[in-house]
Parts: structure tokens; C-alpha cells; sequence
């Protein structure tokens, strides 16, 4: 088991340059599979143990995949296999967005069922709708979602109940290959779904309107391999600015899409913190008192959930009382016991989070619940009193390439500890040899 541990008190400076974002190369590589013809070559893609998952996962299916020097080269023109398995499943639920592109490729896609995860129950009604809008009959048993079709899937209008990024990217990839248009209605409009629309239409694919609420998509006979550049982390991006601002810190953060942050900007500016935009990326300056805000998450381009807990992390530092309210997932306050450790004022009221600021942060032992929430611990960490051990960092790998490291560069006094135990087992064995 790894530790990252923290001394509060330093205030950041410097530069940290952001890395591509994991909400967008997953869908892209689950994409790839779309490619019957040609390699594809995917850039700047991070070293995050969710792109070693989903790289599993094409192996898996029969692709040949290469993943170098933040390149990941793809190979899908061999047969492919339709089924998908738990264990990867279990591990990241963005393996499900495998099952678009395979029901489109070969007419069947068997794939685990996710389940819910510590965020959230987390269900796919509504990807299955789309693949079922489309000619596909939908059958789950036996802890698998088995989905066919006769011949291909057609073209078809679909609205979504609710603006989700993973039933919008799924249906939009099982549609580039569908015989016929696809109107999809409501559909999510986040960057990272822009993204696979730039990626698919490099493939040879026919997409209108992503980033909009209606997307459009001519089906093609065929895709093709295409070289694609991944966009910057979004929420990478926002978390650094955020352990910028709660230690009081001057940090450019090199690489952020400012209209890519506005929500979380025109927050952060409402407490107190200022931006500058500069030629590529954001500076982000902290005032010497935060003030509290109101936050409610929303789909995009509303206050994204994956920015809560960094947030609330700042808030506990911030004058007044502050109001979170979580709209997008149910259950996404877990961090909020291991705040408490660090002696936080703050409780939970339903759906929403009441923070009564400015909280005299301590150093304690705590847990990394869910990823983001590892690293809003660690940014509670920098702006305690004495030590904060973060334990669970498995969480934190799966989104963050080398955040302590990072953190380190900037000035924070941070460290991590690989494999705890095996250093405890040494030192408690030379205290025995002392001892005889
Ligand atoms: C790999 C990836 O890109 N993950 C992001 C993606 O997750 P993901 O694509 O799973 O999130 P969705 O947008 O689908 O989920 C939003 C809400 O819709 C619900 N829902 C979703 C699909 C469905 O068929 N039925 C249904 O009820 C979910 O339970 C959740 O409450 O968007 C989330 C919302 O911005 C982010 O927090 C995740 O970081
Ligand atoms: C919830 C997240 O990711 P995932 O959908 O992959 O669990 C996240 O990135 O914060």
C-alpha cells in the first residue's frame, strides 16, 4: 500500500503544465475499434492506470495496441472479439464504452455489467436505449449486457432523458457506422464529447452539432485508423488551480483552456481569486482571504462534479458559509467524513454540503474515497496544521499522473511512500536485530 504524505503550510509557485485528459482518451481508444482499416496514432495521452485499463481491454478484444512516450498506437483491423469481462469492467466502468463501437463493427457486444461505484449507482439505461432505438435487441443476465443486431444498426432519433457523456459518446460511436442519420436529442455537451466527434470524423465519420444539444451523424460503410492530439485535462487543470488558491499561491497552470473552465473561473473569481490568461494556459493568483459561494454541479457547461471535493477542500478554507449542492451524481460526499478527520466544519443535508468557514484545518490520517476526492484531501493537506497522510492512492492513479510530483515542483512538502508495508516490515525487522 502507498501513502502520499503532506506538511500544510507552503505556499505554491511556479508552473505545471497540464496532461491530456483522461475523459477524453478513454472514449477515443474505445473508438479505435471502429477502424477497420489503417492504425491509428493517439497523442498526448497520460500514463494514467485508466488508459492501461482500457489498452487491456482493446488487447483484450483481439486490437494491437502500443502505448509509448504518451503515444498510443492502435491496430484494430484484425477480427475482433465481442466480449468484454468483469475484470476490467469492475476496474474502470469506462470499459463500457467499448460496446458502441463493437455492436456497430461486428453486430454483437458483450459486455459486463458495470454496477454502481462509490460516486454513484451509476446505471446505463440509456445507452441501451440508444443501441435499442438503432435495431439492437438488448438482453442482461448473468452479469452481462449481450447486445445484437441482424445485419447493421440503422440510423434513428433518440432523445436522452438526461445529458450523459457516456450514453451520448456510446450512441454517437455506434452511429458512425450505422446505416442511415442519427439525430441524437439532449445529448451531453462537454468538451471531451467534442473531442471523440473530432476523432471520428478524422476516422472518416459524418458528425454535426457535438457540443451542442442535438448531434447529427451519417452513418458510413467504413473508418479508417487517424492521428488525433487529445485535449488538455479540464479537470486536472481545475484541481491545480485550486491548490494554487487555497495556499495562497501564484501557479501558471500551463495547458488550461480557459473557456474549458469557465464555471469553475467565474466561481473562484466570486471568492476572491484572480486568473490571467496568458498565451497557453491560465495564471492563477490567490487573495489573502477566500470568500464563501454557493456551488451547485451541473452537466456542462454548468460546475462540473469531478471539481466538488477540490472545491469544497477551498471552501472549507474560505470566510462564511458556503452551500454545495450535488445534482449529478447521489451519493459523490464520502470525502466529507475524512474532512471531518481534519477537523472541518461542515455536514450534509440531503443533496447539498454546508460549510461553515474558515475551518482550522489539522493533519490526520484519511482515505481517498473516490479519485477526486484523493486529491482534494491532499489540497486540504496543504493548507492544514502538520502532517496528512492519504491513503487508497489507487483511486488517485487512476486520474492524476505523478500529482505529488507535481505539487513537489511547486513548492508543497509532499512526498509519497511506495509500498508501505514492505518499509515498515524493514524497520520493524532492524528494531528486532537492535533489540537481540
Ligand atoms: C470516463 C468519463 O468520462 N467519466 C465522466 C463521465 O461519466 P459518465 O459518462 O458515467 O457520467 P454520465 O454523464 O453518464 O452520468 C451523469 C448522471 O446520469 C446518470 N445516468 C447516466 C447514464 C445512464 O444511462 N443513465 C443514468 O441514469 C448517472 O448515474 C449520473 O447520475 O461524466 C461524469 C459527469 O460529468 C463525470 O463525473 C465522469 O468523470
Ligand atoms: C468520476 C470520474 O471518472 P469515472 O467516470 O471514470 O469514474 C472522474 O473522473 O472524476
Amino acid at each position: 500500500m502507498d501513502k502520499i504524505i503532506v506538511r500544510g503550510g507552503k505556499r505554491l509557485n511556479g508552473t505545471v503544465k497540464v496532461e491530456g485528459a483522461k475523459n477524453a482518451v478513454l472514449p477515443v481508444i474505445a473508438a479505435s475499434l471502429l477502424a477497420s482499416d489503417g492504425k491509428s496514432i493517439i497523442r498526448d495521452v497520460p500514463s494514467l492506470s485508466d488508459v492501461y485499463t482500457i489498452n487491456e481491454v482493446l488487447r483484450y478484444l483481439n486490437a494491437e495496441v502500443e502505448f509509448q512516450n504518451n503515444m498510443v498506437h492502435i491496430d484494430a483491423t484484425r477480427e475482433l472479439s465481442a466480449e468484454a469481462p468483469f475484470e476490467y469492467v469492475r476496474k474502470m466502468r469506462a470499459s463500457v464504452l467499448v460496446m458502441g463501437p463493437l455492436l456497430a463493427r461486428l453486430g454483437r457486444a458483450r459486455v459486463a455489467l458495470p454496477g454502481g461505484c462509490a460516486i454513484g449507482t451509476r446505471p446505463i439505461d440509456q445507452h441501451l436505449k440508444g443501441f435499442e432505438a438503432m435495431g439492437a435487441v438488448v438482453k442482461v443476465g448473468n452479469g452481462f449486457i449481450d447486445a445484437r443486431v441482424d445485419g447493421k444498426l440503422k440510423g434513428a432519433k433518440i432523445y436522452f432523458d438526461i445529458p450523459s457523456v457516456g450514453a451520448t459518446e456510446n450512441v454517437m460511436m455506434a452511429a458512425a457506422l450505422a446505416e442511415g442519420t442519427t439525430i441524437l436529442e439532449n445529448c451531453a455537451k462537454e468538451p471531451e464529447i467534442v473531442d471523440l466527434a473530432n476523432y471520428l470524423t478524422s476516422m472518416g465519420a459524418v458528425v454535426k452539432g457535438a457540443g451542442t444539444e442535438t448531434i447529427r451523424i451519417e452513418g458510413v460503410d467504413r473508418l479508417y485508423g487517424a492521428d488525433h492530439t487529445i485535449i488538455p485535462d479540464r479537470i486536472e487543470a481545475g484541481t491545480f488551480i485550486t491548490a494554487a488558491a487555497i495556499t495562497g499561491g501564484n501557479v501558471y497552470v500551463k495547458g488550461a483552456v480557459p473557456e474549458h473552465l469557465s464555471s469553475l473561473v467565474a466561481k473562484l473569481e466570486e471568492m476572491g481569486v484572480e486568473f490571467i490568461e496568458e498565451a497557453e494556459g491560465v495564471r492563477v493568483i490567490a487573495p489573502d482571504k477566500l470568500k464563501a459561494v454557493d456551488i451547485k454541479t451541473m452537466p456542462y457547461p454548468g460546475f462540473p462534479t469531478d471539481m466538488q471535493a477540490q472545491v469544497m477542500a477551498l471552501l472549507l478554507k474560505s470566510e462564511g458559509t458556503s452551500m454545495i449542492t450535488e445534482t449529478v451524481f447521489e451519493n459523490r460526499f464520502m470525502h466529507v467524513e475524512e474532512f471531518r478527520r481534519m477537523n472541518a466544519n461542515i455536514k450534509i443535508e440531503g443533496r447539498s454540503v454546508i460549510i461553515n468557514g474558515p475551518s482550522d484545518l489539522q493533519g490526520a490520517e484519511v482515505a481517498a474515497t473516490d479519485l477526486r476526492a484523493g486529491a482534494a484531501l491532499i489540497i486540504a493537506g496543504l493548507a492544514a496544521d502538520g502532517i496528512t497522510r492519504v491513503i487508497e492512492l489507487q483511486h488517485l492513479d487512476r486520474g492524476y499522473v505523478n500529482f505529488h510530483g507535481k505539487l513537489a515542483a511547486l513548492g508543497a512538502d509532499i512526498e509519497r511512500i511506495y509500498d508501505v508495508e514492505k518499509e515498515e516490515e524493514a524497520m520493524v525487522a532492524k528494531l528486532a536485530a537492535n533489540v537481540k
